[in-house]
């Protein structure tokens, strides 16, 4: 049997300001999961999903990625992308050279990595605009763009910090649907961050719902991989019933949150 992309073993964090960002964490993640950690401000979503792009060091436990350390990870041939909040474009370059960019650093082949660009960008519906340079394009459209440059070095798992958390409603539905269509149907790994409810409702195959102080993980939710994320899901019963599970299991972990700050107090 092939190891799961992640497994995490009582993973924590405490700053060197002595503030714990977060308490012993188990996690396990497989090839195809779609796990969303949702929780209160402050409960240690980012620091988790930066633990894991190692771009912190944990406190203590144990992570593996594809079983091995994160040193092996390129060796392995295993890639991972982030895609943050903001967009993070060069305000200089076109679209094109935007996406293009990962590819650069490689030191891909120019004409490969412009049929990989143009390919990714087709794939966020976004074909038509490789020499736009990104203040012609729309928040929404920026974010895709921003996705696509996750795309186009093929990720073995997609680490997401809340990345439509700036958009409308209307765009970050529209947005949440091709990310499921991504995701599910070319069965990409992706960790994800939200505080949107209805966001972890649609997108996840499981949802992990954190508690603060100190940030943990409170309970984790599983919802039936097979269902096609369309707007037939959004506006059906299955999808307000999780909705409302997931708001209870939220509320818990809230009230759990207040009552550990007033014992602390
Ligand atoms: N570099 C740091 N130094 C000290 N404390 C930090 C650092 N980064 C985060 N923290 C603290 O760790 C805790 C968890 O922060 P984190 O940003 O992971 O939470 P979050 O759940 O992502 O919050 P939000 O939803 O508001 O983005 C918070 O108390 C935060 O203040």
């Amino acid at each position: 049997m092939s190891s799961p992309v992640l497994s995490l073993a009582s993973i924590e964090k405490v700053f060197p300001n002595g503030v714990r960002g977060l308490s012993p964490v188990d996690l396990t993640v497989e090839k195809g999961d779609f796990v969303t950690l949702i929780g209160p401000s402050g409960c240690g979503k980012s620091t988790l999903l930066k633990l894991i792009a190692n771009l912190h060091t944990p406190s203590g436990g144990k992570m593996n990625w594809w079983g091995g350390n994160f040193g092996d990870v390129g060796r392995k041939g295993r890639r991972m992308a982030f895609v943050f909040q903001d967009a993070t474009l060069m305000p200089w370059a076109t679209i094109a050279k935007n996406v293009r960019l990962p590819l650069d650093l490689e030191k891909v082949d120019r004409s490969t990595a412009d049929k990989r660009a143009l390919a990714a960008l087709e794939r966020v519906g976004l074909g038509h605009v490789t020499e736009h340079y990104p203040a012609q394009l729309s928040g929404g459209m920026k974010m895709r763009v921003s996705i696509a440059r996750a795309l186009v070095t093929e990720p073995d798992l997609l680490l997401m910090d809340e990345p439509f958390g700036a958009l409308d409603e209307f765009t970050r539905n529209r947005l949440d649907e091709e990310m499921a269509r991504l995701c599910y149907e070319d069965g990409l790994t992706t960790l994800f961050v939200t505080h949107a409810l209805h966001e972890a409702a649609f997108l996840s195959s499981r949802v992990m719902v954190m508690a603060a102080r100190p940030g943990r993980i409170h309970a984790e939710y599983e919802i039936d991989q097979s269902i096609l994320r369309n707007e037939e899901f959004r506006l059906s019963d299955q999808f307000a019933g999780i909705s409302r599970e997931l708001a209870i299991l939220l509320e818990d972990a809230s009230r759990e949150s207040m009552i550990q700050q007033e014992m602390r107090a």
